[in-house]
């Protein structure tokens, strides 16, 4: 999806799309997250993975349904300049946006992380020029108080995060997305300069973010090991070649039967690679650098798991 220039759009003010555009990208790298197969424990063409209440036409629905939040979520950004008023207005479209989900599901939370992320991400890139940019915005959006927020949701997230300590969506958001732009963009371009399919690219791109991700959908189902299980598993289809390779493949089909058999879904990698091809979408002529994956920037064991002390041989369950 390539960005006309602002002279082609007549709009000279806001170089970036208008909301309905930004709205159909938003919904359109939900879906393309969603199809993308195979994807280790997650639903996408072949099923549920290690989900039993969802599957690709939820999915799908769930996406579209998120559709008008979007939209009213950019044309706020838009006419509003950054300030609390903003954040409190995308917090009461966001929740808004939680309910037309849930009704269309029935109950089953689909895209909550990913509502979050391309939801901040859509309100800041109406004012940005690049994904750093964009991704700094939605940091500073995140961070500013919401009055109307509800005191303490016992979510899944928060669980987790009391148990393991650790981050999870609200952290990666005040932080400016660390892991979309430092690990999972510049993996989907090296792999796309690379040669490989854009499927297995954005595979890649997916694993690289499972083996780095505090994932709190993977710890509330799975508490550490789940945890430990699922980074390991992930790093190690990347050593054996990634999934453009025969030898990737096969750890990528072991480690998506072992993930279904340990009911562990790396649902937060999978928001976040919609994120990814959300911004990739967005600013497709980005200035940032399909460099090398910046491995000391994002500490990979920030909080309580025992790093330095594991082996692949110490994933098997
Ligand atoms: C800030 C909020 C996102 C709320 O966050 P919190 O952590 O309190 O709430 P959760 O309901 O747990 O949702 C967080 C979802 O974020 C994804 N995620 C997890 N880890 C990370 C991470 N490190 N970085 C980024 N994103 C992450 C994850 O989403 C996936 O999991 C879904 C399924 O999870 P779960 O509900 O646990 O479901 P199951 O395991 O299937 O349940 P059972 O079957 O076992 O019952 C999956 O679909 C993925 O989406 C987490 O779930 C935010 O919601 C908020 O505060 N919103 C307010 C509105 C607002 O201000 N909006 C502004 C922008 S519009
Ligand atoms: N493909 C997927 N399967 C399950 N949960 C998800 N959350 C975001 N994408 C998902």
């Amino acid at each position: 999806m390539t960005r006309p220039p602002a002279s082609a759009r007549g709009d000279a003010v806001c170089p970036v799309p208008a909301p309905a555009e930004l709205a159909g990208m938003a919904v359109r790298a939900l879906r393309e997250e969603a199809r993308l197969s195979p994807k280790p424990g997650l639903v996408d063409r072949r099923g549920g993975g290690a989900h039993d209440d969802m599957d690709l036409p939820l999915l799908l629905a769930s996406a579209e349904a998120l559709r008008p939040t979007f939209l009213s979520v950019a044309a706020a950004a838009r006419r509003t300049a950054a300030g609390v008023g903003l954040r409190e207005e995308l917090g009461r479209l966001g929740r808004a946006g939680e309910r037309a989900m849930l009704r269309v599901t029935r109950g089953v939370n689909t895209h909550r992380g990913a509502l979050w992320a391309l939801g901040l991400l859509a309100a800041a890139a109406c004012v940005a020029r690049d994904e750093r940019e964009a991704a700094h915005g939605a940091a500073r959006l995140a961070a500013l108080p919401d009055r109307w927020a509800p005191a303490a949701a016992a979510s899944h997230g928060e669980r987790a995060r009391r148990r393991y300590g650790g981050g999870g969506a609200r952290s990666e958001a005040e932080a400016a997305f660390p892991h979309v732009i430092e690990i999972a963009l510049p993996r989907l371009r090296r792999a796309r300069a690379a040669g490989l399919t854009e499927d297995a690219a954005r595979l890649d791109a997916l694993l690289e973010l499972m083996s780095f991700l505090d994932d709190t959908c993977v710890l509330h189902r799975g508490g550490l090991e789940g945890l430990r299980v699922v980074r390991l598993g992930a790093e190690r289809v990347l050593a054996e070649g990634g999934a453009g390779t025969d030898r990737g493949r096969a750890a990528l089909m072991d480690l998506d039967g072992r993930l279904r058999r340990l009911r562990l879904s790396p649902g937060g990698s999978g928001d976040l690679l919609a994120a990814a091809l959300f911004l990739d979408s967005v600013f497709s002529t980005a200035s940032s650098q399909p460099g090398l994956l910046n491995r000391v920037f994002l500490n990979r064991a920030p909080f309580t798991l025992p790093h330095g002390r594991w082996s692949h041989a110490d994933a098997e369950l």
